[in-house]
């Protein structure tokens, strides 16, 4: 608000803080790039000292079982299970609730006896059993399930894995039964490392999400701190918003279950989609709070209101243990994020001309986040689950881009707070801007405006306050004068401009809204007035309001104002504590209806 010099303290700090969520999130780009380059490459289907994270589906072969009946026993019978060779495509089937079996003969190097994992790609695999085949009769099984606590596990680690002592000179046929107990996505992509070699991969991997996932808990605190310390809900919102971003990761990576909930294995299939949810929740408060949608368009506001109702009942239902419908709606939940750059570009042309970094962040999370879900939902894209960690990336740069987007917006407003630092331009009983700054300086801070961009003005008038003055006295009249001040003060946005007019008369100038958004100001303001009497230690005084409103044509200031006194006047005359509008087309003033 362009009102108080104390507010350039301010701002300055939460440039400062900014700054330092910038940092913090530069470092977990760099964990990111880390990760990136420790996800070993891939040898030889035969388990050398060497072999990492080698994918079998190249060695293996296939088959689909729709009805879900077949036991290790039948497809062992290779004229019962027409396995075929394994493809790429094979990998990603999308939602499904099929058993997939797949199929490949194993063996370590030379003369030397190994110890391999083979681990599940996704955390989200329902089950993953191994079977090891020797002259047609099974001699191991492994039998893993999601619903397992991490101890039960072969390797207490993040995914779904077998770890198996492999003597030498030995070759197996192996069978892995895997797939979802419901119908829903999952990655064929199964991987053998040796277990040395794998520890030592899987000890810098985790230091790198360790590392990614502390940056993530500092920028969420300074945040709310933040947020804290300068009273302001958009830190709190941003942190919040973090801190389903680190979730989201960190379920999909599985590292929420291996560190927070070991021993909770049936959380893991009911969490997923509650999480995504309370991320495209949070999303969409982070950005209808950002773009200040309520100010700006209430009905793009309503809309994304309802989304996040729709998205709340998504959670309740899954809470109760529906399955189907809040599954396919998590996905949408997600899939409806990749609208938010459109949301900001609109908010852009309607005045939040502070939003680049805002859109640019979420066009690069969005084509991400599309990928991933295109990926995981269907096999039209060749990459596999590559698009998963290109996400987790991009999720790094979006955090970036978002601060940068707090520190721009902070910046225009200290841009123009900096312009009434002046204090002949302040008023000094309400300290806001006054008169002359209004005559002076008013074009100079809406010279970045666009053409098309539409300005508005509302007069606001105190009612009877020739009485109060006489009722409590003059020096009580100026404190309800700094009170009804504070009042208008808190209904306004950082990029419009309040200003103390005359004696007990006020103006507000509105950036670029339409009509109906001015007259639901007008409306809220009226009444907010009405609901927050002035009080101190001896009189409780309620006071009124009466606003005309009016938009601003071609920057003509003094016309505008004319009209809004018409307006005003016709708002007095009708008995006062009422809103009306000067309409310029007709000449004509309307009544604004109360919508409260
Ligand atoms: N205490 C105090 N009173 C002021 C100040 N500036 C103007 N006033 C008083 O505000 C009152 C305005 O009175 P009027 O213009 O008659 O309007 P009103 O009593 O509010 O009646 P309506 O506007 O018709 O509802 C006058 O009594 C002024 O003396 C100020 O800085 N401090």
């Amino acid at each position: 608000m362009l009102h108080t010099i104390d507010h350039l303290a301010i701002l300055k700090t939460h440039i400062i803080f900014l700054h330092l969520l910038l940092v913090l999130s530069l470092l977990k780009i760099f964990n990111c790039l880390l990760l990136l380059l420790v996800s070993g490459s891939c040898f030889s289907i035969t388990v050398s000292k060497d072999t990492l994270n080698q994918a079998i589906w190249q060695d293996a072969s296939i088959f689909i079982d729709a009805s879900r009946q077949t036991t290790i026993e039948d497809v062992i019978d290779p004229i019962k299970t027409p396995f075929r060779p394994m493809i790429k495509g094979d990998l990603n089937p999308g939602v499904s609730g099929n058993k997939y079996w797949l199929k490949f003969p194993i063996r370590t190097d030379f003369d030397d006896p190994h110890h391999w994992i083979m681990h599940a790609e996704v955390s989200y695999l329902d089950y993953m059993n191994v079977y090891l085949v020797s002259d047609g009769e099974v001699v191991h099984r492994y039998i893993n399930s999601d619903q397992d606590s991490f101890a039960q596990r072969s390797l207490d680690y993040r995914l779904l894995n077998t770890t198996h002592f492999h003597p030498a000179n030995t070759q197996y046929t192996a069978y892995v039964e895997t797939g979802m107990l419901k119908a829903d996505t999952l990655s064929l992509n199964i991987r053998i490392s040796d277990v040395v070699k794998f520890e030592r991969f899987s000890k810098r991997e985790q230091m790198i999400l360790g590392m990614f996932f502390g940056a993530c808990l500092t920028l969420m605190l300074i945040s709310a701190l933040l947020g804290w310390i300068l009273r302001s809900n958009i830190y709190v919102i941003y942190s919040g918003y973090l801190l389903t971003n680190a979730f989201l990761w960190g379920f999909l990576n599985g590292y929420v279950f291996q560190f927070l909930f070991p021993q909770f294995g049936p959380f893991i299939n009911h969490s997923y989609h509650i999480v995504y949810f309370a991320f495209a929740i949070m999303a969409i408060q982070f950005s209808r709070s950002y773009l200040e949608t309520k100010n700006l368009s209430p009905t793009l506001d309503k809309i994304l209101k309802w989304i996040q109702i729709v998205f709340t009942i998504g959670i309740i239902i899954r809470l109760f243990g529906i399955y189907a419908f809040p599954t396919y709606l998590s996905f949408i939940a997600i899939l409806s994020l990749c609208f938010l750059p459109v949301v900001g570009y609109f908010c852009f042309i309607k005045g939040a001309t502070y939003a680049k970094w805002y859109i640019v962040a979420w066009v690069i999370y969005a084509i991400t986040l599309f990928l991933s879900a295109l990926a995981a939902l269907s096999n039209t894209i060749e990459w596999g689950m590559k698009p998963l960690l290109a996400a987790q990336f991009a999720s790094l740069l979006e955090s970036f881009l978002l601060a940068l987007a707090l520190i721009e917006k902070v910046k225009q407003l200290n841009s123009e707070i900096s312009i009434v630092t002046q204090d002949s331009m302040r008023d000094e009983l309400t300290q806001l801007v006054n008169r002359r700054f209004l005559n002076n300086k008013i074009t100079q801070i809406f010279k970045h405006l666009r053409h098309d961009e539409s300005l508005s003005l509302i007069l606001i008038d105190a009612d009877f306050f020739k009485q109060i003055n006489d009722q409590y006295g003059h020096t009580v009249g100026d404190k309800v004068l700094i009170h009804l001040a504070d009042t208008i003060r808190e209904m306004t946005r950082p990029q419009d401009v309040v200003a103390r007019y005359g004696g007990e008369e006020f103006v507000m100038i509105l950036r670029t809204f339409d009509q109906e958004s001015v007259k639901t100001i007008a409306e809220r303001l009226r009444h907010h007035v009405k609901t927050k009497p002035y009080k101190d230690e001896q009189y409780e005084i309620t006071l009124s309001v009466s606003l005309g409103v009016c938009p601003i044509e071609g920057r003509d200031l003094t016309q505008a104002i004319q009209y809004a006194d018409i307006a005003l006047y016709h708002a007095k005359s009708i008995g006062r504590d009422t809103a009306c509008i000067y309409i310029p087309e007709t000449h004509k003033v309307d009544v604004i209806a109360s919508t409260l």
